[in-house]
Order: C-alpha cells, then sequence, then structure tokens
C-alpha cells in the first residue's frame, strides 16, 4: 500500500509544555485514517504542523510526496482542511464563499464555476449554494466548510472533529456526507473525533495519549489487543454459581445479581456455560468496543487485556 503521509519524530513544545513528543505514524492513499486521543493529547497541534501552519521543533514529515517546511506550498495544494472554527464569511453565500476560495488557487473562471459545482455537489451543499452563510444550521454550516476545503479536489482531507456539536440526526448526515465523500472519490481523509462509532468505521486508527503514540491498527485489532468480550450471567441460586466459580478458579465481578467474566476470545464463554449448565437463569455476551479500547490506552495503564477465563 501506498503511504500519501509518513510522519518521522514529529516534535512540538509551548514553552514547558511538551505537546507533542516525536511521534511516529504512517497514513495510507486513499483510506479513512482516525487520529484519535483524549483533551490536549497533541492532535491539533500535529494537524496544524501537517498543514503547515505552525512549524514543528524537531523531525520530519512527507505528505503526497513534498518534504514538510521545504515544500509547504506544494503541500497546501494537496490538502483540505476543515478546522474546528469555521473560516467561512458569514456574510456572503456558500457559493460566494466557495468562489472566493476557488480565486486562491488560480484558476479560470470556466474551471472556477466547475471547481465550486463538484466541491457543491460532492458535500452535499447544492440545496443551499445561494443562502448566507450565517443563516445556515449546524449541520449546513458544516457540509459547507468542507465544500470549501474541497474546492481545490486535493488528495487528503483533514477534518479536525467535523461532527462535534451538532444534534444526534445531524451528526449522522454529516458523517454520511464524509463516508460517501470518500469512498466515492477514494480521497485520503485524516480525521480526528471524540466518537467511538466513528473512529469505528476507519480503516486505520493513531491514538495519541500525552503527546505520544499509544497504539495504533485496524479497529478489529485494537479491539482484540486493548479490549475484552465479557460473559454475563444472570444465576439461577447466587451462591451456587460463586461456588462453581470459585471453584473453578474464573475471576468475576458482580452487580445487582449479575456476574461478569472476561474473555479472551468469544467462544470461550461457550464451555464455561456448558459447564454451568442449569445454574444459569439467562447469560449474553457483551463484545468489547472501541470505548473500552479508548478508556483502556488513556486510563494511565497501557496494559493489553488479559483475558481472565
Ligand atoms: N498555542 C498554544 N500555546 C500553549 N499551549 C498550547 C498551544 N496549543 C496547544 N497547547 C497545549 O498543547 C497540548 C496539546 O494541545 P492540542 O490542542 O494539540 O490537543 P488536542 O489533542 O487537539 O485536544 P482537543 O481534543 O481538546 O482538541 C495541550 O496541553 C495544550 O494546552
Amino acid at each position: 500500500m501506498e503511504k500519501i503521509i509518513e510522519v518521522h519524530g514529529l516534535q512540538k513544545s509551548f514553552g514547558k509544555v511538551q505537546a507533542v513528543c516525536g511521534i511516529e505514524f504512517c497514513v495510507e492513499r486513499g483510506k479513512l485514517f482516525a487520529f484519535l486521543g483524549p483533551n490536549g493529547a497533541g492532535k491539533s497541534t500535529t494537524i496544524d504542523m501537517l498543514c503547515t501552519l505552525s512549524r514543528p521543533d524537531g523531525g520530519s514529515a512527507l505528505i503526497d510526496g513534498y518534504e514538510l517546511g521545504k515544500e509547504d506550498g506544494q503541500i497546501r495544494k494537496s490538502i483540505g482542511v476543515v478546522f474546528q472554527d469555521s473560516m467561512l464569511d458569514p456574510l456572503l453565500t456558500v457559493r460566494e464563499n466557495l468562489m472566493t476560495r476557488a480565486r486562491f488557487y488560480g484558476m479560470g473562471r470556466r474551471e472556477l464555476r466547475a471547481a465550486v459545482r463538484t466541491a457543491a455537489g460532492t458535500a452535499d451543499v447544492l440545496e443551499f449554494l445561494d443562502r448566507p452563510y450565517g443563516k445556515l444550521s449546524g449541520g449546513q454550516r458544516r457540509r459547507a466548510d468542507i465544500a470549501r476545503a474541497l474546492v481545490h479536489t486535493p488528495k487528503i482531507l483533514f477534518l479536525d472533529e467535523p461532527t462535534t456539536g451538532l444534534d444526534p440526526r445531524t451528526k449522522e448526515g454529516v458523517w454520511r456526507t464524509i463516508t460517501e465523500l470518500q469512498r466515492r472519490t477514494g480521497m485520503t481523509v485524516f480525521l480526528t473525533t471524540h466518537y467511538m462509532e466513528e473512529a469505528a468505521a476507519a480503516d486505520h486508527i493513531v491514538l495519541l495519549a500525552g503527546g505520544k503514540v499509544a497504539a495504533m491498527g485496524t479497529p478489529y485489532d485494537l479491539q482484540e489487543r486493548y479490549s475484552s468480550d465479557r460473559l454475563c450471567v444472570k444465576p439461577k441460586k447466587k451462591d451456587e454459581f460463586v461456588e462453581f466459580l470459585i471453584e473453578r478458579g474464573v475471576p468475576f465481578t458482580e452487580k445487582a445479581g449479575v456476574f461478569t467474566m472476561k474473555l479472551r476470545h468469544t467462544v470461550d464463554a461457550l464451555p464455561l456455560l456448558q459447564q454451568a449448565g442449569d445454574r444459569v437463569e439467562s447469560f449474553e455476551v457483551l463484545h468489547g468496543s472501541m470505548e473500552d479500547v479508548f478508556l483502556n490506552l488513556t486510563g494511565g495503564t497501557f496494559q493489553e487485556v488479559d483475558g481472565d477465563a
């Protein structure tokens, strides 16, 4: 697979605060890449450096084959960026905003109109193209922000928390726009998000904590390594079930009459349930989630999860 972003030992400090501490990672071309981490982990600082907005203190990065710090003009042509705070003029219509942006790229009149039409179609803003940006709803604004970032058909689209602050339905709509545009155009999308269901849809994840890479991999890899499935059992007789678990040395927790046991693999529930037989009134197997991965890795203990059952 071809790498479109390669980051080596990137560092940035603000006074005594080491925001980014020598991170290393790659992003493959055409993928949906999620950059995760708790507040203050260093995500925005990293994005600012990769987007040529702030100068790294050390390390290097190649973006679409161009060297950060030496070929920044080329990098700016290769990327589109949607920041947490919008850059559009509230008094201008969406079309006027997009035209203004497109002029930066030295397009001729015809090319300009076509670029605006394509970006508007891709980001699903055609319906309100001639309305002032300041009069749009939160979800419409986010789509217009995305259209602005697409106007010069970038190879990489950076989205810094694109769905934060939107109601669940609007969030779902904006998220659909992003995933559809990524699938249709094959564009590389570099996303930061605090929503784990969005992260779970990514092709690859890098999780940052305290300015360092805490983990990386596919959502599946991370869930396998840093979360565990759980078997929850409601027994017929509590005392008998406790005895059964202790006899077999199975660690458990109990809350309101429901016993929870960690599983290394989902199928490990089967022998335990078979042995427990009619001691069990009801049960369910809960799968490890990206939420668990995030909490395990950012809770201060960077330990791989051990299955206990
Ligand atoms: N311009 C700045 N001046 C001083 N400190 C800064 C500056 N920008 C960021 N920091 C500090 O650097 C650290 C990383 O911040 P950053 O904004 O990159 O985190 P983040 O992962 O993007 O967080 P969030 O999820 O809240 O957006 C934090 O401790 C922050 O306070």
